[in-house]
This record gives C-alpha cells, structure tokens and sequence, in this order.
C-alpha cells in the first residue's frame, strides 16, 4: 500500500468521515484529518471536545462507529498489527504494571515488541539516562510520581522506535524541568523525520512546540493546518483559539455576587 502524498509532503495519518457516540452523545461527528509526517501535530481543543475519542480511534483502541483511519498508508482496524507495529502510544490515564520495576517495566515492553534483550537493555538505558530517570531503574512503578509515569510511559512508547508517536496530554501534571527533558526528546525525535501527535488544551504550549495544528470542538474540527495558517491574524494561538470554538466573552464572575467580599455571609 502506499502512503499518501498531500502538498505538505507525506501523510501520517489520514483520516475519514470518523464518527463515533456514546448513547445520545456524539463525541466525533464525521471528522476529516490529513496530518504530515515528519511534524510536530498538536491536537487542541476545550474539554469534552472528543481529542481523547479521536486518538484512542486513530490507534485502534476504540473502535468507531463509521470511517476509516490510515497510519503511514496502513488501515488501523483492517491492519491493525502493521499499524500497532509503527507507533507508540501514550494513552491518557495509562495502566502501568505497578510491581514492576521501571527497568522490568521496559524490559517486558521490548520483549514484546520482538526487540533482542541485548538490545532493549541499551535503548533502555539511554532512555532512563535522557528522561533523567537513572535512579528509579530499581524503584516499583507504583511508588513513582505523576511525572516519573509521564516518563516511564514516555520511554516504553519509544522503546520500539515508531514512526508515529501518539501522546494523550502528555505534560499533564508534569513538573516545568520534567516538561523540559521530554520536550528535548520529542523536539530530537521529530528532528529526525518521525512524527508527533499530542493532544492538549495549553495553547502556549503548543504554539512553542508545534508547526502544524488542529482545532477541534464539539465533535468536529474546525481548522486544520500549519501553526501561521491556523493562528491567521490573531496576535497568539490562545486568541485564535477563543475565537474558533466561540468563546462567549461573558464576565464569567459577573453572576457569582455571593462569592468572597465578606457581606452576606
Ligand atoms: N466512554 C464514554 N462514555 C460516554 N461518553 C463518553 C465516553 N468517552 C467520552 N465521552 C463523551 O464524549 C465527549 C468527548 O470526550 P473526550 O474525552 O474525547 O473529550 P476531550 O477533548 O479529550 O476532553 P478533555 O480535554 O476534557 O480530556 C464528551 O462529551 C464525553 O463526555
């Protein structure tokens, strides 16, 4: 199969008239997605906008109930093994094994990924040196922080060296010097032609990390592009942002009189 070619260069993920409802509630409502390789993709939109829905659809970890998804010109629900073999994935609210090591935690992933144990060793202790993760080696997963799991599940997506590397708000209660680190990972990673889609609602974020961006709110996407096409001629991301998915504008404390000041307690 080949992969698609758009004016942007090729395609990593291409995806078409994606649906998919919870009972009554559309949580992606026939989106359309061409995202280039080689790029560093931000996913953005407000809670409840269906990004999660959307990534877990795109990996083959949610089925939908219409259209079709391709990863590097591979079908995720007739392919799915070519597909789950090119990507990582770090899904939102990740499911570790708590009573491995972070060393057995990795050893297990490349085993399973058919990487050779003399292999996997390296990758992973380069992987604990960069993530700045060398002490918690021995430690159980289970007493490591919010950060330490961003990473160690950070570390087990790319163990495999995927083409595409799927993060479900990867930065979410991260420390600003562990944000760091795993920005200058992706950020090398990207550089050397591989792929990164992430989802987030901290726009300056993704104005700072991300070339390429797409909108989406109540469902569906309201723009797709590169970071100058989407922010047009809103002086930042965040008002570009604000004005796409219809902020009301509303003085949002202006009918809360009880609240603070002392009187009518
Ligand atoms: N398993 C589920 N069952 C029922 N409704 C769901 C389920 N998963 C998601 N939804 C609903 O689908 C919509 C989209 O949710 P989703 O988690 O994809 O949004 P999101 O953009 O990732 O939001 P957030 O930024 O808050 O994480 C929401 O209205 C949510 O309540």
């Amino acid at each position: 199969m080949t992969e698609g070619i758009t004016a942007a260069g090729p395609v990593a993920v291409r995806v078409q008239g994606l649906w998919k409802r919870f009972g009554q509630q559309v949580a992606v409502a026939g989106i359309d997605l061409e995202l280039p390789a080689g790029r560093f993709i931000g996913l953005v939109g407000p809670n409840g906008a269906g990004k999660t829905t959307t990534l877990s659809m795109v990996t083959g970890l949610l089925r939908p109930d219409q259209g079709s998804v391709e990863v590097v010109g591979h079908d995720v629900w007739r392919d799915p093994v070519s597909v789950k073999a090119r990507i990582g994935v770090l899904p939102e609210g990740l499911r570790l094994f708590e009573r491995l090591s972070g060393g057995e935690l990795l050893a297990y992933t490349g085993r399973l990924r058919g990487l050779p144990g003399p292999e996997v060793d390296r990758r992973a202790a380069q992987l604990f040196d960069v993530l700045d993760l060398a002490g918690a080696r021995h430690k159980l997963v289970v007493d490591y922080s919010t950060g330490m799991r961003k990473k160690i599940g950070l570390a087990a997506a790319l163990l495999h060296n995927p083409e595409v590397l799927f993060l479900d708000e990867p930065f979410e209660g991260v420390d600003p010097v562990s944000a760091q680190t795993i920005r200058g990972v992706l950020e090398r990673y990207t550089a050397s032609g591989a792929t990164v889609v992430f989802s987030s609602h901290v726009m300056e974020l993704v104005e700072s990390l991300c070339d390429w961006v797409a909108v989406m709110a109540a469902g569906r996407i309201r723009v797709q592009g590169t970071l100058a096409e989407v922010r047009g001629e809103a002086p930042s991301l965040q008002q570009a942002f604000l004005q796409l998915v219809g902020a009301s504008g509303r003085d949002a404390g202006s009918d809360l009189d009880w609240l603070g000041g002392g009187a009518g307690r």
